[in-house]
């Protein structure tokens, strides 16, 4: 039997927990353990192509980009997008080689800096809601917000945040690339952040627009492209839960698509936290395909059906 492609999304707890510093040596010392996990997936046979998030580190780039533009000049947003794209590849090419030859399992990752097709009119440009860089109280996010000019928002009952336009993805633009990477043997990192934002002109020339994408929705769009045979959502929390946080609060195992849709009517999944996730979940198996949003110490078990949320049609 040919061996299964799996997608693997990264959550941001894999990189940075909410409470910690954002200096690289707890961002690498994350990613390290996150590649464990990563890692027993190669070595159980499967094709993992990985795609993660940015929002801490994008926004932290464009914060360090803007206070220093008196000296240096500041980069626009995709630009951020993309050195976020690259640094935090950089720590997983180098953890998970490093995993796999501790396993002995040695293989070759790569990575890819990944464009994301938008639209120029989505409406997203003028609604900011995806939250970047570090969390604030509302007091001191809404002096920012009247110093510099940002846009601020709650952001899922964590805390406040800085937000700015995310569109809806609608192609990969690597994908084609991707997919020979994975037929060659190669362990794919890509379209980190959710991809660096690009519209397509009329000429069929691209150019870079000042967003970030979702990356649960982005992964959802390259495994799709890539027809992936499994997308994992990988986060810090066991399974979906119906009445989350609440007494009666209930694991859900393996869910079809009809089941999710009543859950979804009944505003089970908060907006900003485990809504996109099911969001993506929902498009790719409706395509066909099956979709797991699991815990990231259990990514191994989850694609044995012995953990996590699995969403079928
Ligand atoms: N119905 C639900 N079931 C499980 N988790 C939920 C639910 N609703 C909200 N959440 C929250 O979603 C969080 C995961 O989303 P998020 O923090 O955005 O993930 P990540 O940063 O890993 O991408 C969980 O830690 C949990 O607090
Ligand atoms: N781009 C993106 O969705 O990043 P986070 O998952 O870190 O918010």
């Amino acid at each position: 039997m040919s061996k299964q492609t799996v997608l693997v999304a990264l959550g941001g707890n894999a990189i940075l927990q909410p409470k910690q510093e954002a200096n690289f040596q707890n961002q690498y010392e994350n990613v390290k353990t996150s590649c464990q996990f990563l890692a027993k997936l190669v070595h159980n046979g499967y094709n993992i192509v990985v795609t993660h998030g940015n929002g801490p580190q994008v926004g932290t780039i464009l914060r360090q980009n803007e206070e220093a533009s008196h000296v240096v000049p500041a980069m626009p947003l995709d630009v951020c997008s993309a050195e976020s794209q690259g640094f935090i590849a950089y720590m997983m090419q180098q953890a998970l080689h490093n995993e796999l030859n501790r396993i002995g399992s040695p293989k070759h990752v790569v990575s890819v800096v990944t464009r994301t097709e938008v639209s120029a009119d989505d409406p997203a440009f003028a609604n900011p809601d995806k939250p970047i860089g570090v969390f604030y109280s509302e007091e001191e996010a809404k002096k920012l917000s009247a110093e510099k000019g940002w846009t601020v928002a709650e952001d899922a009952g964590r805390g406040w945040r800085r937000v700015v336009p995310s569109p809806t993805p609608l192609s990969i633009v690597e994908s084609a690339s991707i997919v020979d990477l994975i037929n060659g043997g190669h362990i794919v990192i890509s379209c980190g952040g959710g991809g660096i934002p690009v519209v397509k002109k009329a000429d069929g020339s691209y150019q870079g627009v000042e967003a970030v994408v979702d990356k649960d929705r982005s992964g959802c769009k390259l495994a799709e492209q890539i027809q992936a045979d499994i997308f994992v959502i990988l986060t810090d929390v066991e399974h979906v839960y119906i009445n989350y946080g609440k007494e009666n609060q209930k694991a859900l195992t393996n869910v079809t698509l009809e089941e999710l849709e009543g859950y979804i009517a009944e505003g089970q999944f908060s907006a900003g936290s485990m809504g996109p996730k099911i969001e993506a979940a929902y498009k790719f198996a409706k395509q066909g395909g099956t979709a797991i949003i699991c815990a990231l110490n259990k990514a191994d078990l989850a694609l044995e059906g012995k953990s996590g949320t699995r969403i079928t049609q």
